[in-house]
């Protein structure tokens, strides 16, 4: 058994598959400037750097070159009004995600996220899940000047919570992921089911690749 005291969880390919409502925004977006809709093995390939980098990417793909600033910009505020109306709508878990959340709860684990989405979007999804109340503290990609790969928001999570990065432990599916908890000093889990870049998570070497968010259980609490 490993013995942690705080997880810090990343949200989008660990927690929930946010892909479908991701896809809808970019796709509300694309349309409304002109451009064609993306597929969802794309957008899925797309995710992992915030809102920013999703929707350059976006654009970058409908336009054949990277969009200028104001292209940009108008671009970032269609698909932040899209997604303000479907990112808690019909929420989809991966398996285990919320009975271990709970028992890791109960045997007394302290919980953050730290995701690169953009803060605003995140209070709507957690309250839609039921899961306000299970995490101590909750950081987005812009709530500090760095988001992950950098290691700044965890350790701004354990420096916040009083809590020493060798006994955190890093749960995501991303190389961002697991890039900034090295970085930081901190275990971390790669989980093999979330997005990253359509790339094996195993290649950047996290302490324990699992494929099933159940497992993080008999990691965390069997002895
Ligand atoms: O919004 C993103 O690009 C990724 O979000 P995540 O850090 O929760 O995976
Ligand atoms: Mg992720």
């Amino acid at each position: 058994m490993a013995d942690f005291d705080l997880i810090q969880f990343d949200l989008d390919g660990t927690l929930i598959d946010s892909v479908p409502q991701l896809q809808l925004a970019v796709n509300q977006m694309l349309a409304q400037l002109g451009h064609a809709p993306a597929a969802e093995p794309a957008v899925r390939h797309w995710v992992g750097n915030g809102a920013d980098m999703l929707v350059r990417r976006a654009l970058t793909a409908a336009l054949g070159a990277e969009p200028d600033a104001g292209a940009q910009q108008a671009a970032r505020a269609a698909f932040d009004a899209a997604y303000d109306k479907v990112a808690d709508q019909g929420l989809v878990f991966y398996p285990g995600v919320l009975d271990t959340l709970a028992a890791l709860r109960r045997a007394g684990k302290r919980l953050a996220i730290v995701t690169n989405k953009p803060y605003r979007f995140v209070p709507a999804i957690l309250a839609a899940s039921g899961l306000s109340e299970q995490f101590e503290l909750v950081l987005g990609g812009d709530s500090l000047p760095e988001k992950k790969p950098s290691p700044a928001p965890l350790l701004h999570v354990c420096r916040t919570l009083d809590m020493d990065p060798a006994r955190t432990l890093m749960v995501g599916d991303s190389e961002n992921d697991v890039l900034a908890a090295q970085a930081a000093g901190m275990a971390v889990v790669g989980l093999t089911y979330g997005y990253n870049y359509g790339r094996d998570i195993a290649d950047s070497g996290p302490d324990w690749v699992l494929s099933d968010f159940a497992a993080l259980a008999d990691l965390l609490l069997t002895d």
